[in-house]
């Protein structure tokens, strides 16, 4: 990307330190810089010279509420502004996003990634004009944009907002919520919103790669470098580049990797099992847990440094419970996507649609859309009835009910599978939802065990404090 030729950056920030530096370095990549050290020194500045670029401290004398961001983004719309905070804060990532601000970094910022973020600014088209707020019909009229998530309650609203506006931005995004909310199918959505659409976007799921070969898995490897390393690999990291790496499950990354993600992340730099040469990437990084972090942080198993790089924007997903406007909207969407051609099934009985009503989803839209995929398979009549619902959403159904007059093999499988549903929750009550622990117990692999845990929907957060 070219640098604009004489571009003047305006900078404020009320550290004297990092103005002075800040300043020096970007004189001696070429830039103009005027450095003043609060917001009202700078609207002075912007009312008196004209600036190709703003860079902005949150933390300073006079921007107790944002105000350069505010009257800087309406006054000088065409003037991109990149925030360099402290102390990042979802409210201050979100506002900073809804204004149109052109980046979002935490500092300390590596004077490489600050020269490539001013050349990316700068190197934007001048029609960046703040995004105004949105009512709930045009937040609606978004949803068209998100065709794989449905919602259409107050809080997905809300999350169509929010992505159209972030995806756009280079900023990392950690999202939460329990299992079966759409973590990944939102991350994918950000994906395909954003500028690395044409590049991949990689999964890395943390449960599913064993601590001892993570690192040849994520960064490659040299053929010999250890016994099984038959050929050179490029690894996962490698392979998005200039796309999305997505981590799945971020909350169960063992510890000593934590600080090997966070260099990734800092420094867009790894070295590849067996090799001593680094290899340089541009990847943006999206993440997932249904753990509590804070919760994981307080007890020494999530290091803090690595939580601020991951969520510089964190999105936390509504169970289904808490959007229950959304239940049978979703029910019949996916009837309609999952139905059989030949299937007679039409709809869900009242009592069905009032049954979905009530339950709590512990498996959320995962779950909802097991069940629907089962009643449509298993209902004889049009509509579907209780009856086709499985026991936890129809209590009087007990196995042998239903298969009384036949021992079937369906009936067997279905058994087992109950069997095996009730051992694993009181194997996580047992162990208070320690997935390690219920693992070792059972006589399984970690990755093995989360596998079975998703396969029936249980989420192992349900059985911590
Ligand atoms: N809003 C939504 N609209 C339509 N389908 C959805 C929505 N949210 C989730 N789903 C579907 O529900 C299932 C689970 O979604 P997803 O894998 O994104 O959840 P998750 O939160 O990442 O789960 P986990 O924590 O177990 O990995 C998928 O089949 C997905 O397509």
């Amino acid at each position: 990307m070219a640098k604009v030729p004489h571009a003047k950056i305006l900078i404020a920030d009320d550290e004297p330190l990092y103005l002075r530096t800040t300043g020096d370095l970007l004189r001696k990549a070429g830039y103009e810089c005027i450095c003043v050290a609060d917001a009202h020194a700078a609207v002075e500045a912007l009312s008196r010279e004209s600036f190709d670029l703003v860079l902005s401290d949150l933390n300073m004398p006079g921007n107790a509420k944002l105000e350069l961001l505010h009257q800087g983004r309406e006054q000088w719309p065409n003037i991109p502004l990149i925030v360099i905070t402290g102390v990042p804060s979802l409210p201050t990532a979100i506002e900073s996003v809804r204004l149109g601000i052109a980046d979002y970094l935490l500092k300390p910022v590596k004077y490489d990634d600050l020269l490539s973020s001013v050349r990316r600014a700068l190197a934007r088209p001048a029609s960046n004009q703040p995004a105004a707020e949105r009512n709930d019909d045009e937040r609606r009229a978004l949803a068209a944009r998100f065709p794989e998530i449905i919602g259409d309650s107050p809080p997905m609203l809300e999350l169509f907002d929010v992505i159209d506006r972030v995806a756009k931005t280079d900023a990392n995004i950690l999202i939460t919520g329990e299992s079966g909310t759409g973590k990944e199918v939102t991350a994918r959505a950000i994906h395909r919103h954003s500028s690395r659409t044409e590049h991949k976007f990689q999964v890395i799921d943390c449960t599913a790669v064993p601590e001892t070969l993570f690192e040849s898995v994520l960064f490659g490897h040299v053929k010999g470098s250890f016994t099984g390393a038959v050929s050179d690999q490029d690894g996962l990291l490698r392979e998005c580049n200039h796309g999305t790496a997505f981590f799945d499950e971020i909350g169960e990354l063992p510890f000593p990797l934590q600080a090997k993600l966070l260099r990734v992340i800092q420094e867009q730099t790894f070295t590849p099992v067996g090799k001593n040469t680094f290899v340089q990437v541009d990847t943006r990084f999206l993440c997932a847990t249904n753990r509590n972090l804070e919760m994981e942080m307080n007890a020494g198993r999530f290091r803090r440094d690595l939580f601020y790089r991951l969520g510089v924007i964190h999105l936390e997903l509504p169970p289904l419970r808490d959007r229950s406007g959304d239940v049978v909207l979703l029910a019949q969407r996916f009837l309609q996507a999952l139905r059989p051609r030949d299937s007679q099934v039409q709809g869900f009985s009242d009592e069905v649609l009032s049954r979905f009503q009530e339950y709590d989803w512990p498996g959320n839209i995962r779950e909802l859309r097991n069940v629907v995929e089962r009643a449509v398979a298993l209902e004889p009549t049009e509509w579907i009835q209780i009856s086709a619902l499985p026991p936890a959403l129809n209590p009087s159904r007990k196995i042998d009910s239903v298969s009384s007059n036949s021992f079937d093999n369906k009936s067997r499988v279905q058994a087992m599978d109950q069997a095996e549903h009730d051992y694993l929750t009181a194997l996580l009550e047992q162990h208070e939802g320690n997935v390690s622990q219920a693992a070792e117990q059972a006589g399984m692999s970690r990755q093995g065990m989360h596998k079975l845990l998703k396969k029936h929907e249980i989420s192992a957060s349900q059985f911590r404090d």
